[in-house]
Formats: structure tokens, sequence, C-alpha cells
């Protein structure tokens, strides 16, 4: 019963299962002393009767207390051991699944970040696992357990009586049956809810990163009207879910609770025909409202189950995803990459088709060719950012694919465009390029990449915080952090994303000044956007639509007349222009 299957079903992590086989025990236990509560009331009821109508006493008195003493100490026992084993035990379990969930993703390649939707995998970590922590907690023992000691409670009565037992059970398989066959559309109703509140969320994710976009544009007014709309239609399908739901759960309580009627009829009918006597057929009711209470309950608590199916689902895929995987040692000849043949596509359509280059130790290759060419593919195939499709790229000989991504990366430094920085102090943001560097390591770091004069300027200096991802710094101020994370690590291979956006001279020139400190005696790749970088850099691949155009030195390509020296005669036109105007 909870078997692996279970435990992919409810996408529970080994020690989940555990407390939920401990929450079905003490629920059993929970409603078999309740049950006995029922016994001492028939004792009671049987006792006063006997008084009332033979004068004569069934049992003592103090019997009958002392069983009442019994049964309040260890109903209050069990239930608090119930208590402990579902919702104390529970919280743990949601710890454990996020940090597992967290750990899964850290090792999954960044390609499957590219296709999954932040915004929806925020919901897997944050809304799947809250509505999960209630099935986990109020859920699971609690029906398992019902089942269990009704089914033990059943059997009894079956000996007792088991035309009473057939008119007060009945209603219980109906019940279930009708809540089972609505199974698809209670789970239809909540995927369509799942993907309605990824809409909502999606919409203030986006809303939010783009604040500035959405004023300087003047669409606020537009864009609210598009979020507004998502939140309507995520309200109506959930009051449309809840009304699907509460049909059935309430359809099915009604058909169990016939039972009762039933009861009374064929109990009736069996005192009538002097087969039963009125103290066995009270008993049955007794038995009746104690069964009907947990399973009343849950008839709820399935409902529940089958909407929550849907977000178990999607945690179990995160869970299925197979990493990125490979040897722990990474022992290269030399920091050579090699592209062989390598081609490879996001989706379905080839970005980059038969790519083959070396970008050679002590040498700055740089990737040049108009935008969409595949410059950036590239880079990250190097980094094995994603796996590649056909051929091979070996670093010093080694196969990276078959490197484990962490490992490979240590080799790796990289400086992009769109830096990115954690809202923490200037100090902490360049330590992450080496976790366990001292201070004055990252001051020479700092002071390399020329971040030192603006440091000293800010008010805490080193130790001040930059708001979340940089946002008190500026666009070169920000770069030069990034060199200088570099430049900790002093790892062999760089890659680089050069800056499009037009920096000042000034600091234009400081971060020329910082990556050439970087840069020495490395295996430089870089993606050039400027033709003064390409015109330094020892060897240039020229891309287009995904293929090797030409390759060689600048002079080289400078006399071939073509690609490169059409986009570089185009940019001194426009620099041209620019110095004109
Ligand atoms: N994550 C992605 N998913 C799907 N397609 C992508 C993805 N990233 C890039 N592409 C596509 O792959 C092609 C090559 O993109 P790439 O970013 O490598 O070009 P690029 O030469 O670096 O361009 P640019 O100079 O404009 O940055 C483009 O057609 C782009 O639309």
């Amino acid at each position: 019963m909870f078997g692996e299957n279970f435990k992919r079903k409810y996408a529970l992590t080994h020690q989940g299962v555990q407390n939920v086989k401990k929450g079905t025990f003490w629920t059993v236990i929970v409603n078999i002393v309740v049950m006995g509560g029922m016994g001492i009331l028939y004792l009671l009821m049987n006792h006063l009767i006997s008084l009332l109508i033979k004068n004569q006493a069934e049992m003592n008195v103090l019997v009958i207390i002392g069983l009442l003493i019994v049964f309040v100490c260890l109903s209050f026992i069990t239930h608090l051991q119930q208590y402990t084993s579902t919702y104390g035990l529970v919280y743990g379990e949601v710890k454990a699944t996020r940090i597992s969930l967290a750990e899964k993703l850290r090792q999954l390649p960044l390609g499957y970040f590219h296709k999954k939707d932040i915004a929806d995998l925020t919901e897997t970590l944050m809304g799947d696992v809250n509505r999960m922590e209630h099935v986990w907690s109020h859920v699971l023992g609690y029906l398992y357990g019902s089942y269990i000691s009704t089914g033990i409670i059943a059997v009894f009565l079956f000996i007792y009586d088991w035309r009473l037992a057939i008119s007060c059970l009945w209603g219980v398989p109906v019940a279930f049956g009708l809540l089972f066959g609505s199974r698809q559309w209670t789970s239809k109703a909540s995927q369509k809810l799942k993907q309605a509140a990824i809409q909502v969320s999606d919409g203030i994710q986006e809303s939010l990163e783009n604040v500035r976009e959405i004023r300087a544009t003047n669409q606020e007014e537009t864009y609210l009207q598009g979020l507004y709309q998502k939140i309507d239609t995520h309200e109506k399908v959930m009051i449309k879910g809840e009304l699907v739901a509460g049909l059935f759960v309430n359809g099915a309580s009604v058909i169990m609770r016939l039972g009762v009627a039933t009861t009374i009829l064929v109990g009736v009918h069996l005192i009538v025909q002097g087969q039963v006597d009125f103290m066995i057929l009270f008993m049955f009711l007794l038995v009746i409202t104690r069964i009907y209470a947990p399973f009343d309950q849950s008839l709820a608590l399935i409902a529940e189950m089958f909407i929550s199916q849907v977000s178990a689902n999607r945690i179990t895929e995160i869970y299925d995803t197979p990493v990125a995987s490979g040897e722990k040692t990474f022992k290269p000849k030399g920091h050579d990459i090699e592209f062989h043949h390598v081609s490879f596509a996001y989706d379905l359509q080839d970005v980059l088709k038969d790519v083959s280059f070396i970008a050679k130790e002590g040498e700055v290759t740089a990737l040049v060719g108009p935008s969409g060419s595949g410059k950036s593919t590239c880079a990250k195939l190097a980094a094995r950012l994603f796996d590649v499709q056909k051929g091979k790229i070996t670093v010093g000989g080694v196969d990276i694919n078959e490197v484990d991504p962490e490992v490979l990366l240590s080799d790796y430094s990289m400086v992009f465009q769109d830096v990115v920085l954690f809202d923490d102090s200037i100090k902490e943001n360049i330590r992450l390029g080496k976790r366990n560097a001292t201070d004055e390591e990252v001051y020479k770091a700092a002071k390399a990449a020329n971040c030192d004069e603006f440091v000293q300027k800010l008010p805490d200096g080193y130790d001040t915080l930059i708001g979340e991802n940089g946002t008190k710094l500026s666009g070169g101020e920000r770069q030069r952090i990034s060199i200088a994370r570099a430049l900790l690590k002093d790892a062999p291979i760089i890659l680089l994303d050069e800056a499009t956006a037009s920096l000042d001279v000034e600091n234009e020139t400081k971060i020329q000044e910082a990556l050439s400190r970087l840069l020495v005696n490395k295996t430089v790749l870089v993606i050039a956007h400027r033709m003064r970088t390409v015109q330094s850099a020892d060897k240039i691949i020229v891309l287009e639509d995904g293929k090797v155009k030409e390759e060689g030195s600048p002079e080289q390509l400078y006399k071939q007349d073509g690609l490169y020296r059409h986009m570089l005669d185009l940019q001194n036109e426009s620099a041209k222009w620019q110095i004109d105007a």
C-alpha cells in the first residue's frame, strides 16, 4: 500500500512515506478508541434502561466510571499522537521537499530553465508544495486510517448482524464510487485552475520586471487591463472548480447519510418481527454516527486529493527530469577549446550547423557575425550550459559532455553583458568568484578590475549594499564587478560577451584595462560586437546563419574581402557618421 507508487503518486520523500504510515496507524487507533467510547455509551444506556425498567443494575457504576476515565485518557493520548504524527511532522516534509527540489534544480542542465517558465517553477516550489502540505498532513493519514478502521469495524458489525450492517454501510461504497467517477471533471478543473494561477503570477512577475518599459511607453493602463483580465479569469475558474467539487462532495455525503434512514427502517422492521431488540438498533445508530463522521470528512478530502494530483504530478515531473551528469574529475591536457562538427537546435530548427574551430590557450578567439548567427549559442555550448546534439566539444582533448557540469565550470569564468548581482555587499558580490577568498584577495581583484575608485566613494566602501541586482550601480560599474569576480576566480578559460551598450569613454577604457589584466595567458572566447576588439584578437571566427563562414587572423580576413571585411567597413562607416553628426 505504501510502496514506490504511493511515494511517487503523492510526491513524498522516503521520510514522508514513513510519516504517512505513522499518521495512518494513529488514525486507526483513534477511530477504534472513539468507537470504544460508543461502546461505553451503549453500556451506560443499557445500565440505565435496566434500572428504569427492571429496577436492577446491569453493571457496577464504578466500573462504568472507571471505563470512562480510561477512555478519556486513551482518547487524549491517541489524539495527541495522531496530531504530532500528521500535522507535527509535515513541516519537516515541506522543508525536505523544497530542499530536494532545489537540489534537483541545481543539477539540471541550464537548457531546462530556458524551456521552463520561471513563474511556473516558482509556483511548483511554493504553491504546489503548499497544496501538497495540506494533503500530506490532513488527508493521507486520515483517509487511509479511516479506510482501515472502518474495515475493521465493518467486520464486527457484519458478525453482529449482517442485515443491519448492510443497511447502514451500503451508502459508503456508493458515495465513494460517485466521487471516484467524478475524478475526470475535478482533475480537469484543477488543471485549468493551475494554468490560470500560473498566468496570474506570470503577469505579476512580468509587470514588476518591466515596470520601467511599461511606464516609458505609457502602457500602464493597457497593461493593467490585461493583468486584471488574467486575475478575473483565475477567479472564475476557481469558482467553477469549487462548484464542481462541492456538487460531487455534497451529493456523495447525502447518499451516505441515507444509510441512517435505511438502518432505522430495517431496524424497526426487525424489532417488530422480534428478530433484534431495541438496544441492538441503538448500538448500530451510535456506530453509524462514528463511521460517518470520518467518512464525511474523507469525501471532502478525496476531492482535495484529486485536485492536488496536478500539484503532485508537477513536483514528480521535476524529480523525473534527467540531470546533466558526468565524471567528477576533469584533467585536460591544456585548455584549447575545440568544436568538432557541432550541430545544435534549441527547438526544432538547427541554430548551429556543422561548426568546427579551435580556440587556443593563450589566445583571444573572437566570434563575430550578424545578429542571430549563433555566437552566444557557441559560448553557451562551450561551457556545457546546453548539450550538443551532434558532434562534440573538447577542452584539452576531453569531451565536455562526459564531465560533470559543476566540475567543468570550475575551469571557466564568464563575463556577460547582463551582469547578475545579488542583494548583498560589493565585497560579497566579488567573493562569489572564489567562496573562500580572503578580504585582501577580494580588494586586490577589485583594484585590478578598476573597481576600487568608485567603491571608495560609496558610503560604506566594500560593505555597501548594492540593492536587488545591483540597481544602485551603473552599467560600467556592474561590469567591472563581474570582471573582479573573474579575476578572483582565475579560471583558465574566459568566456566574454562584450558589452554592446555604449559606455562612456572613461568607463570603456577602465573596462578594457581590467580585461587586459584578466585575459593574460587564458583561453579566451569573446563574443565580439565592436570591430575594435576584434582587430586585436588572435583569431576570428565569422559565423553566418549558424555556419562558420570565414576563419583566420584579422589581417587574413581583411584581405579576403568577405563578410568580415563588409562588417568592418559598415562599422567604420557608422563611426564616421557619428563623428560627423
Ligand atoms: N533559449 C533559446 N530558445 C530558442 N531559441 C533561441 C534561444 N536562444 C537563442 N535562440 C535562437 O538561436 C539563434 C542564435 O541565437 P544567438 O543568441 O546564439 O545569436 P547571436 O549571434 O549571439 O545573436 P546576437 O548578436 O543578437 O546576440 C537565434 O535565431 C535565436 O533566436
